[in-house]
């Protein structure tokens, strides 16, 4: 999804309604509050220069002046409101966009957890739509509204002036309004080179964004200082930097000089006026009055027309980004939904996707998803898998034929970059198959619905997520609804021989996992956090895969990379009993840890080169007996 998607009026337009009904929904109140500003802003600037005339009429001998009093105190009374109503409207604006950012969040993640799969979130165009969503979203519908309802108070405020400068002169209301025509236009015109500046400076801004995280993040600060990248990084910053800001800058430019030129031609015709009205006043064909209302009247019309293009164009602008906001919540799921097709002879239907086009494969019976996905122990097949990450991208798997009978316990072994992760993220549905299936107990898994699929799954990823959470928490996350279960915790963690370990932090398992979350108070207090070791989170990973005891499929990708010799032969050892009588698979470098595995496969390259158990792959002499013996020699004597 480009970041930069030419938007048309008409959605703009629309775009008006869209973010106004988000601003009513998220905050009703406020809303009407905020209109009621607006008429009164409106109104005011008007009863005011009505009330002055009177009051000068008044004291100059022309007009009511019994009522002089009475004028002078309504004078005094809109004044006072004219002071209160900004600060008013301050708080009530700031609450306003309080609220709706609270509803934008939360309608644009939701948008965002849509995805189901991992496609989109790999796209830098589509993060820079969620940059620029979220900064649409949230300025959107409170630069909407407020905008809009500054259109409508600058209408007002014109008009109310404009009637007035009529009851003078119809001529004055012609000149002045004609001479308020190039500032509108301008202002358009600018507006819409700032909405396409904001989307053209997204991707700096996050490589702006992503260098600066380098620098002062924890996670690259060893390498940081150890290679001296602090300078290098810096200058990338900056470039991205004062690229954003050339770009900024020049458009300032053209902005002040555009501006510069509309204040000159509003005060050209505001001082004609003047001139005329007070030529006017000398020959008696206007009174005082009449001309401190005609120079208020003409600056009230330029302020109101001033107020309305700044609003219009303001307006036009926020509804070109909050375009973004309306584009990542009406994009489609990245995977196919189960749209069925139906089957004609007798095959299972299948969702349609852009690779299948719709077509029908056939398999066994159609069955309930539920029964298919409730098998205690299911059998998995990949049948002619074929995948690459896009068209542009070479194939990492290359017709995969695999299967773990229900129950066995599957091995997978190859080089890198042969695409085991791959295939373990095509297990659990992040990606589809661009041809051929993977099959749940002979069910397309297209076919079964996504949350209830992965349920039904406990993984170990090779590149698992340490979360800056408690270490209950990190475990309990394995299964959400159970994250308060301590006892369930604490025997995942037992079995992955980490019990121990979180027992004896500061808090038990109660302890904070990163140094980076704490109060002011408590930051130098090693107590509140701590830090664990590679190996360590290694072993919190696999608890958290094992709060998921009945699942049916069991993935272990590189389980034991970070744990030493002990630790590893204890893991491994646990994870035998564990994965008995279990449809599992384990990836791993470390072949001695697949000899116990019913069956082997060795992918190289995206195919399928050999399978069978460790006696009968030995005995063939092919690739996997190759890397077993190379790495069985890295342990005898060295060479001489
Ligand atoms: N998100 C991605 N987008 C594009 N290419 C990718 C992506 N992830 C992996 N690849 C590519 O797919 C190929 C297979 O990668 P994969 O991670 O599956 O290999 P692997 O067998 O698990 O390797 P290793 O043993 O090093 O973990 C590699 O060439 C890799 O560059």
């Amino acid at each position: 999804m480009p970041a930069k998607t030419r938007v048309s009026t008409g959605r703009v337009l629309a775009n008006i309604g869209v973010a106004a009904r988000l601003a009513w929904a998220a905050a009703p109140g406020w809303s009407a509050a905020l209109a009621g500003f607006a008429v009164l802003t409106a109104a005011l600037p008007v009863a005011v220069a009505w009330s002055t005339r009177m009051v000068v009429d008044a004291l100059g001998g022309h007009g009511d002046r019994a009522g002089v009093l009475g004028a002078a105190l309504l004078l005094a009374g809109l004044s006072l409101a004219g002071a209160v109503l900004p600060h008013l409207e301050n708080y009530v604006t700031a609450d306003f966009g309080r609220r709706v950012g609270i509803t934008v969040k939360l309608r644009l993640y939701h948008a965002v957890n849509r995805m189901v799969g991992l496609r989109r979130l790999e796209s830098p165009a589509y993060h820079d739509q969620l940059q620029l969503a979220l900064q649409g979203g949230l300025n959107g519908p409170e630069h909407g509204v407020l905008c809009g309802l500054r259109v409508a108070s600058g209408a007002l405020q014109i008009g109310g002036f404009a009637g007035s400068l009529y009851l003078l002169n119809p001529w004055l209301v012609l000149v002045v309004l004609l001479g308020s025509v190039p500032t509108l236009l301008a202002e358009l015109a600018i507006n819409r080179r700032r909405a396409a500046l904001t989307a053209d400076i997204t991707p700096a801004m996050r490589r702006e964004m992503f260098y600066a995280g380098l620098l002062t993040g924890l996670p690259a600060a060893k390498e940081v200082r150890l290679f001296g990248l602090g300078d290098y990084l810096t200058g990338r910053m900056l470039t991205e930097l004062r690229s954003i800001n050339a770009r900024s800058r020049r458009l300032d430019q053209r902005q002040t000089v555009v501006q510069s030129g509309l204040m000159l031609l509003s005060a050209l015709v505001a001082g004609a006026v003047l001139v005329w009205a007070v030529r006017s006043a000398q020959r008696g064909e206007m009174t005082v009055g009449d001309v401190v209302l005609t120079l208020g009247a003409v600056a009230g019309v330029q302020g109101g027309v001033a107020s309305l293009t700044g609003a219009v164009g303001e307006t036009y602008q926020s509804m070109l980004v909050f375009d973004g906001f309306r584009r990542i919540e009406e994009a489609p799921s990245d995977l196919p939904v189960p749209e069925v097709v139906a089957a004609p002879t007798g095959g299972v239907p299948v969702p349609r996707t852009p690779e299948t086009g719709g077509a029908v494969v056939e398999c066994p019976a159609p069955v309930d998803p539920a029964v298919v996905l409730a098998a205690a122990t299911p059998a998995i097949e990949l049948r002619d898998v074929w995948f690459r990450y896009d068209d542009a991208h070479p194939w990492v798997l290359s017709g995969v034929n695999l299967t773990i009978p229900a129950g066995e316990s599957v091995g997978l072994v190859g080089l890198n970059g042969a695409g085991k992760s791959t295939l373990v993220k095509l297990l659990c549905r992040f990606y589809d198959p661009t041809r051929g299936g993977i099959y749940w107990n002979g069910t397309d898994i297209r076919t079964l619905p996504v949350e209830q699929l992965r349920a039904r799954i406990a993984a170990v990823f090779q590149d698992f997520f340490a979360y800056e959470l408690s270490a209950a928490e990190n475990i309990g996350v394995g299964a959400i609804a159970a994250v308060d279960d301590r006892s369930r915790i604490a025997a995942a963690a037992r079995k992955a021989g980490c019990h121990e370990t979180l027992a004896a932090l500061p808090a038990g398992y109660d302890t904070l996992l990163t140094r980076t979350f704490f109060s002011n108070e408590d930051r130098d207090d090693p107590e509140t956090g701590v830090l664990l070791s590679g190996g360590q989170w290694q072993r919190l990973a696999l608890a958290r895969a094992l709060m998921r005891p009945d699942c049916g499929l069991l993935i272990l990708d590189e389980p034991s990379s970070g744990l030493d010799a002990t630790a590893e032969y204890a893991v491994h050892a646990k994870l035998r009993q564990l994965r008995v009588g279990r449809t599992s698979l384990l990836i791993s470098h470390r072949l001695s840890t697949m000899r116990d595995a019913s069956l082997i496969y060795v992918l190289d390259d995206g195919r399928i080169v050999e399978y069978g158990d460790h006696d009968e792959l030995m005995a063939r002499d092919g690739r996997y007996a190759e890397l077993f013996s190379l790495q069985a020699r890295g342990y005898g004597p060295v060479p001489v």
